[in-house]
């Protein structure tokens, strides 16, 4: 069944905090990409995960990325992504694992895809963007079909080379087929990126995110989408309406930005996060609201 994302799914799914908390009731999210052509990709992506109120956030990227990453996010924990013993360690402790963003598609990224295929548990969400799913095309094998639940995020043509789906030809009922020959365990769930982006997941559930704008169309804003869905999983789980949450916010945030701008840098999708959650933390119905 096909339904339009309503803006009442942020108030439904974001929630005051508490105070008897602390940052590891918030998620931790471990982000892997960041080679050394495309370290922003991993910037802007953990820049979108700590707008969206990740509790903890680890970045594991090439080692020349990590300066300029503390130098905008100091909040941000850094492992040297070629670190095996390290990064083997880490994965389990995890509650996301957020893969893919600027890390290539080389013999040293496959690797660190099979290292969180052997470390990854069954009570990790896993989200899959861009290098990871053009690997997970040329060789399935890499897929940690154990984890709760894998979470991938494709633009039309990495969906295309995933699935085999040319874009004219990306249907939903194609695409529903596609997404389960591709994850048997019905444990996924699609984020198919356009300027309509769906989400699929294997029940038949299918949901369309009316937001977003040409201004989007800029290098680093699927990125920033991928560190948002880390960040709100984290808190919310990695059911389909807190990953259209997610999607929905991100385009919330670069529309608002487009009203008085030519262009939205990815940027300042996740700058404007935190007021934006604010907004949504009361229940639409909640007397309390204040
Ligand atoms: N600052 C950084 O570090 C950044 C780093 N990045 C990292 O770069 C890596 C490669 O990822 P990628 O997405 O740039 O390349 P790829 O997968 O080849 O797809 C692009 C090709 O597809 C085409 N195209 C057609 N329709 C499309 C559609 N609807 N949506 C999107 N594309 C569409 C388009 O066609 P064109 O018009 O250019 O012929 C183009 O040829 C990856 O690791 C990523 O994380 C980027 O995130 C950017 C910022
Ligand atoms: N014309 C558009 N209208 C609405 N949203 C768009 C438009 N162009 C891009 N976007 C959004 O921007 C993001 C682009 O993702 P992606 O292609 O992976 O970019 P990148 O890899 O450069 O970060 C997606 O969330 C997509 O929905
Ligand atoms: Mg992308």
């Amino acid at each position: 069944m096909m339904k339009k994302i309503e803006e009442n799914i942020l108030y439904e799914t974001i929630t005051p905090r508490k105070s008897n908390t602390h940052k590891g009731d918030y998620g931790k999210i471990l982000l892997i990409g960041g080679n050394l052509n495309f370290g922003g990709a991993l910037i802007m992506s953990a820049e979108g995960a700590l707008g969206a109120g990740a509790g903890l956030i680890c970045a594991a990227t090439h080692s020349i990325n990590v300066a300029s990453l503390h130098a905008r996010d100091p909040e941000i924990m850094y492992v040297d992504w070629r670190d095996e013993q390290n990064l083997s360690k880490l994965i389990p402790q995890m509650d996301v694992i957020v893969c893919g963003m600027g890390m290539g598609i080389d013999a040293g990224a496959k690797k660190i895809l099979q290292l969180v295929k052997a470390t990854v548990t069954n009570n990790q969400i896993v989200v899959l963007d861009a290098s990871a799913l053009d690997i997970i095309a040329t060789d399935t094998s890499v897929i940690a079909h154990q984890a709760k639940k894998i979470i991938i995020t494709p633009h039309q043509i990495e969906w295309q080379r995933l699935s085999n789906i040319r874009v004219q030809y990306q249907n939903d009922s194609a695409n529903q087929t596609a997404l389960n020959g591709l994850f048997p365990q019905k444990n996924c769930i699609l984020v198919l990126k356009s300027n309509k982006t769906k989400i699929y997941d294997q029940f038949g559930n299918i949901l369309e995110n009316p937001l977003g704008n040409p201004g989007m169309a800029t290098g680093g804003c699927g990125d920033t989408l991928s560190g948002i869905i880390g960040g709100i999983c984290g808190q919310f789980g990695g059911e389909l309406n807190a990953v259209a949450s997610a999607v929905y916010l991100h385009s919330l945030a670069g529309d608002i930005i487009y009203r008085k701008n030519y262009i939205v840098r990815p940027t300042a999708i996740s700058a404007l996060l935190p007021q934006l959650l604010k907004k949504y933390e009361y229940n639409n119905n909640d007397v309390e609201r204040q």
